[in-house]
Formats: C-alpha cells, structure tokens, sequence
C-alpha cells in the first residue's frame, strides 16, 4: 500500500513547473509528494498547506509556507483522499484537514488528487463522511445529519481539528448524488466543512501503481 502511496505522490511532481507556488494537502499520500517536492525546493516559489502537519513536514524540508491571502489564486493544489468515484469526487477529512483542503482546492485551477487502487469506488459512502462542526453544535449538527442522510454520525472523540473544532464521522452511506449531498450538508447550522468534493471534484487522479495510471 505505502508503494503504491509513493508512487503516486512521485507522479504528481510532473505537474509541478518552475517558480511555481503549490497548494500542498495532508495525509500519508501528500507525505511521499511532499518528499519529492523538497528536491526541486529551489525551483519552486514556495508552498500553502492545509494543515499544521504538512506545514511541519514542508518546513523541515526548507520549503517556504505561504499565506493563501497573500498569493491568492494557486495554479496546482495535490492532495490525497479517502475515496475516489468514477468521476473524480472525492471522500475526504479522515486525518481531519477537510476544511483547510477545501479552501485550498477551491482557491486552486488545478487539483491534482493522488491515491492508491484501494481508494478507487464505485459510489462513495464506504468510508465513513467526516464532516467538521463547531463543538456546540454537535448534538444538533448530528440529529441533522442522521435526517438529512440517513447515515449514523459518530463523534471522532478526542481529535481536535486545526480550526479548534470537531469532526462527526457519518456511516452507512451511500452517496448516488454528491452533488446534492454536499449543498445539503453545507446548509446544516454549525457544520464547518463537509468533506465531500463533488461541487469542486478533481482535476486528475493519479492512482499509484507501476506505472501509474492517470484519470
Ligand atoms: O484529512 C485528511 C485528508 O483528506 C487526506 O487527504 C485523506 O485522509 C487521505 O489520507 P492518506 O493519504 O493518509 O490515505
């Protein structure tokens, strides 16, 4: 798994061009792409992360973090993901970084999203949809969810994301209209970030691999 987690987060230095400045995610994929990225830290113009992690992990490769309103508009955003349908919607937020992601996929022209095979689905919902709420809206936020989407919110107790708030984690889904799921959620007072990329899916999916395929 972790090969093919390298592999792909090697691939998607192709997309990378001199001076550029990358929108960089989180997790153990973005880790491998990170690593490749500090070998050509002196032809790039820097970095925004998505998490205080990655921004640790760039840094200690002597790659500068920028302010994402200070260099507005990125050219290339690369990050991982939970699960990946056909037509490059993403499950995202299991190492709850979902809000940050979003504001930097949505900020970028290109999303370069990298996963290995098993991330690959035919329709989302296998793996549990995190959503981050603010802390006293948990309760609330959960019985809007549990009707809203028929799905079981659980609290990830214990993680605190890097905004200060809390992630609910929804089960037994299965999400045939993504789309719609995420404006619905969106609207759910409280909720903070969705972590379903449908709106705004991925450019390109490089799926790890030798050699790797690209969708
Ligand atoms: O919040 C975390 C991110 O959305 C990650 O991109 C996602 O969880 C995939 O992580 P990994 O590359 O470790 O499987």
């Amino acid at each position: 798994m972790s090969a093919s987690k390298r592999l792909a987060g090697e691939k998607a230095i192709d997309y990378v061009e001199d001076g550029m400045i990358v929108g960089v995610g989180t997790g153990s994929t973005v880790a491998y792409f990170i690593d490749a990225l500090a070998r050509m830290r002196d032809r790039i113009g820097g970095a925004v992360s998505s998490s205080e992690q990655s921004t640790q992990h760039l840094r200690g490769h002597g790659i500068d973090v920028l302010d994402l309103n200070a260099v507005g508009p990125l050219p290339l955003y690369v990050d991982g993901a939970d699960e990946c349908d056909p037509h490059r919607r993403l499950i995202k937020g299991g190492g709850a970084a979902l809000t940050r992601e979003k504001i930097i996929a949505e900020a970028s022209e290109r999303f370069v999203c990298i996963v290995d095979p098993a991330k690959q689905v035919p329709v989302l919902g296998r793996f549990p949809l995190p959503i981050e709420v603010i802390p006293m809206a948990r309760s609330l936020a959960a019985r809007a969810i549990l009707a809203a989407t028929g799905g079981q919110p659980v609290w990830r107790e214990g993680v605190v994301t890097d905004n200060g708030n809390w992630i609910l984690d929804v089960h037994g889904l299965s999400i045939t209209d993504p789309v719609a799921m995420e404006r619905e959620l969106n609207q759910i007072p409280g909720v903070v970030g969705v972590g379903l990329f449908a709106r705004r899916p991925a450019d390109v999916v490089i799926v790890g691999g030798e050699p790797p395929l690209v969708l």
